[in-house]
């Protein structure tokens, strides 16, 4: 396939071929301008705005690939990275596929603390992190532990009930799965979400990376903050510019009304509700408030 060919003089970037972290992953690509079409069945994808092949990988695969250098950038769980024992750079957290990696005994049991669990037999996807989270317990190295860690592929949480387990080690997000298999936390061993994953080694050149890594830095910003503007009196400015700081700096307008100032900042989008009701009630009049499609921070 000529596709092959048309690899060379592009940056490589593993991108999670399906699952959780899919249409996130896609929205980030989108939000970053990085535009491609993927063809069905197809795992390369070209980029047809800038000189990038988007891989589509098995999440878990993504930290092998990068840590190895045959991509040099990549998307996945840092439970994934951390699972795979490879060395690469973390640039962005990405701040979605948010969870956490648990110990998880049956609720109706006696299981009350980790440590009771010692010299039994724990099951988990996550064998590598299960195993050094144990032998941390017991104080040895991993070869000398007691406790036997078992991998299963998925449905992870049937363990317990199948008896093959006494405990899992398994992602937790909204807790639906552990409570339906009547299961519950007793300790976290990883909390995890998507990360920008970078080789230590990148063959590609640095401009490139930058600007990959300042586009999504700006679809980040641009989820995180809104714009923000208002008319400020004079007179309570300063009170009104603490309920307003910008990620850098407001900046502040003379407008043809002595006695008054305009002001805009960015604000944390999550945060404007209590925001905008301090501006009201500080004297900010005419406050608006508007959507970053997209910015470069
Ligand atoms: N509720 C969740 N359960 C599992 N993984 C989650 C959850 N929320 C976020 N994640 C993240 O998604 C990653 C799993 O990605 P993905 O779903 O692509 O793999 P997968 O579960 O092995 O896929 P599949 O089971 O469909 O083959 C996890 O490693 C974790 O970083
Ligand atoms: O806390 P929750 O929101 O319920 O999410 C956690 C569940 O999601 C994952 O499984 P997934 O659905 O990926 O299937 P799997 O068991 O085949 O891995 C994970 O292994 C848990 O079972």
């Amino acid at each position: 396939m000529d596709l092959v060919n048309h690899l060379e003089d592009r940056l490589l970037f593993a991108i999670p071929k399906k699952g959780r972290l899919y249409t996130k992953c896609v929205e980030i690509l989108n939000g970053s301008d990085i535009k491609f079409h993927r063809s069905q069945r197809l795992d390369i994808a070209l980029s047809t705005s800038l000189p990038i092949a988007l891989i589509f990988l098995p999440a878990a695969d993504i930290p092998m690939f990068v840590g190895e250098g045959k991509c040099d950038l990549g998307i996945t769980g840092y439970d994934q990275v951390r699972e795979a024992d490879i060395d690469v750079d973390l640039p962005i957290d990405l701040e979605f596929g948010k969870c956490k990696l648990q110990v998880q005994v049956p609720a109706r049991g006696t299981y009350k603390d980790p440590k009771e669990l010692i010299g039994k037999t724990i099951v988990s996807s996550f064998t590598n992190l299960a195993s050094k989270y144990f032998a941390d317990l017991e104080g040895v190295s991993v070869d000398k532990m007691t406790t036997k860690i078992k991998y299963v592929g998925g449905s992870v949480e049937a363990s317990c009930a199948l008896g093959v387990a006494d405990a899992i080690v398994d992602l937790v997000e909204s807790g639906e799965t552990m409570r339906a298999a009547g299961l519950t936390d007793i300790a976290t061993v990883l909390d995890t979400s998507a990360y920008l994953i970078q080789s230590k080694n990148p063959k590609s050149n640095k401009e490139i990376i930058a600007t990959i890594k300042s586009r999504i830095e700006g679809v980040m910003a641009a989820q995180k903050y809104v714009y923000c503007t208002y008319n400020a009196p004079k007179s309570n400015l300063k009170t009104l510019l603490k309920v307003t700081p910008g990620r850098k700096a407001p900046t502040i307008q003379e407008i043809d009304d002595e006695g008054w100032v305009a002001v805009s900042s960015m604000i944390i989008r999550k945060e404007k509700g209590i925001i905008l009701d301090q501006l009201k009630k500080e004297g900010a009049t005419d406050i608006l408030v508007f959507e970053v499609s997209n910015c470069r921070v």
